[in-house]
């Protein structure tokens, strides 16, 4: 249970501070949580650079307690019997890492000039960590661009420095980590985009940090990191039971697509299917019907009225009601205005992706906000930044976690904000609950990768699964089967009727990995 809220709880900085001066206010002292985050530090990296391969090792040491763990990193790998030097931009430091360095000095560890470094197997990056409080600037900023310059594998302690813990951003300049220890909690700028080019490897070292102080300080707490490995193993395969029945495991709608855009429909409809969906309809523009049950021969289609220039022009009659869900947007382009409210008038279940966001967007915010409040079933937004910025102008120079927050809040929608680091919100009674999806590629920035999504969402969702972890188990789904296939066939190959294809295969190879 500890590990459980200390392994998927995001902290910020003073958050961070609080909970260690509880530990340190109950007794523990400074210098033996120092030691013992350290000596866990050094475990970790002996696994990761072993002695043999790794004989050269240079340390950056800040002036704070950052400098302090690297300064007892330094002697433990010291005393492996690595060859190790230790480089400081600073005259100054607090008591405890200044004594670490003296007792570092006593053993011989050289302390050396910039250009001493470049020889290094490993370089240890213990600048700054949470206590990073400005710019960069001056000969440590310099230091910084040089060693990222350096080619050499590089271990940052606790957080790459030069990112800010809460914000992610680039404080001047940064280490661009090869891999980075993060201390105790997970740190929120850890899992922003902009931080992700700058962090390498994330991995998370453990003080066991009591649960009582996570809970004293974190109180009802708002922002988690997915574990993406969990996440699969509770979610998939969506269960059944023996003695059921096609109208049982869900009927999801599809309103997708247009002349322009079908083969967005098509790729939804592959999404959809992974899923193991009972009933799959798909509602096109009536022109469509042809190649679409030439692709997707088990659906049934309903073929609507088209206007002039190839999109829907009405869904008719067609009782909304009678389907577990809907996903609507994929490839409908704009002037299927009209569909998208009926659609969000119906109270079904709802995904909306791509011109289904545009056309609500083009409602005005205070109308979008009205329309989401009304309804009474689960709806859930798809947009990437730009889609999002359109539903909420309002918000577009707000950061991008905050801005997510604020817009659940007001409309008590479920949204999934897409990119590097997609982050799903959802409105909860204690406060809107968002999660982080930690892992993904750049392989899934192609277009179409987006309908498979919203094809999947729409899937699980009308197997009765919450729209919470529908929208959670579906981006994991996606990015996990993208970075599997991204190795097998690189980044360039994982086009989206691939992914679509391989998602059953990548469920069948992460259940046997075990
Ligand atoms: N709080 C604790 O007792 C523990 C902290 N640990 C480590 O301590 C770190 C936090 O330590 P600190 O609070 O000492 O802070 P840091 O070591 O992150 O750095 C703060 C130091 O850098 C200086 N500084 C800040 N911004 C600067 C800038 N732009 N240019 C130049 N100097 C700047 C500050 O004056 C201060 O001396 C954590 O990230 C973690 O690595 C771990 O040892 C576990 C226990
Ligand atoms: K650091």
């Amino acid at each position: 249970m500890i590990e459980s809220l200390s392994s998927q709880a995001i902290a910020t900085a003073s958050q961070m501070q609080a909970i260690e001066n509880l530990i340190f206010q109950a007794g523990m002292p400074v210098a033996a949580l120092m030691e013992k985050v350290a000596i866990r530090i050094t475990q970790r990296l002996t696994e990761l650079y072993p002695v043999q391969s790794h004989p050269h090792v240079g340390i950056l040491a800040g002036s704070g307690h950052n400098g302090g763990d690297a300064l007892v990193v330094a002697r433990e790998l010291h005393h492996q019997g690595r060859q190790v030097k230790i480089y400081t931009p600073f005259a100054k430091s607090k008591p405890l890492t200044r004594v670490h360095g003296c007792y570092a000095k006593s053993l011989g560890i050289p302390f050396v000039s910039l250009e001493a470094l470049p020889d290094c197997d490993l370089l240890i990056d213990g600048l700054f960590g949470f206590g990073l409080a400005r710019d960069v600037v001056g000969d440590v900023a310099i230091a910084i661009n040089t060693i990222n310059n350096w080619q050499i594998p590089i271990g940052s302690i606790d957080l790459p420095s030069g990112i800010h813990t809460d914000h992610g951003g680039v404080m001047g300049t940064a280490i661009q980590a090869t891999s980075t220890f993060c201390l105790g909690l997970w740190k929120r700028g850890l899992l922003t985009e902009s931080a992700t080019p700058y962090v390498g490897n994330l991995e998370r070292i453990s003080f066991d940090i009591p649960e009582k102080f996570i809970l004293q300080v974190l109180g009802e707490h708002h922002l988690w990191r997915i574990n993406p490995q969990q996440c699969l193993l509770k979610n998939f395969p969506i269960s059944r039971s023996v003695i059921t029945h096609k109208y049982e495991i869900g009927h999801l709608l599809l309103v997708v697509g247009s002349q322009k855009y079908g083969g967005a429909a098509i790729l939804a409809a592959m999404g959809a299917k992974a899923t193991g969906i009972g009933m799959l309809s798909i509602a096109i523009p009536n022109s469509l019907k042809p190649i679409i049950l030439a692709q997707v021969p088990d659906a049934l289609v309903i073929d609507c009225p088209e206007t002039e220039s190839g999109e829907i022009a009405s869904l008719a009659d067609l009782d909304l009601q009678k389907y577990q869900a809907i996903t609507c947007g994929c490839g409908l382009s704009l002037d299927a205005f009209p569909i998208v409210e009926q659609v969000i008038n119906s109270d079904r279940p709802l995904v909306l992706d791509a011109d289904g966001l545009n056309a609500l967007a083009s409602m005005g915010k205070a109308q979008i906000i009205e329309k989401l409040n009304q309804r009474n079933s689960s709806i859930i937004l798809t947009p990437h930044w730009g889609e999002f910025c359109r539903l909420f102008p309002d918000l577009r120079e707000v950061e991008r976690l905050e801005a997510l927050q604020t817009a659940v809040n007001q409309t008590k929608a479920t949204i999934l904000l897409k990119g590097a680091r997609t982050a799903i919100a959802v409105p909860d009674e204690a406060g809107t609950q968002t999660w982080i999806n930690p892992e993904s590629t750049p392989a899934l920035a192609r277009g179409g990768s987006g309908d498979v999504l919203a094809g999947m969402i729409g899937g699980i969702l009308a197997q009765g699964i919450s729209a919470k972890d529908a929208a959670i188990a579906a981006t994991v789904w996606h990015s996990q089967t993208a970075i599997w296939l991204a190795k097998q066939r690189t980044e360039m190959g994982v086009d989206p009727v691939t992914l679509a294809q391989n998602l059953l295969p990548f469920l069948q190879f992460s259940k046997t990995d075990k």
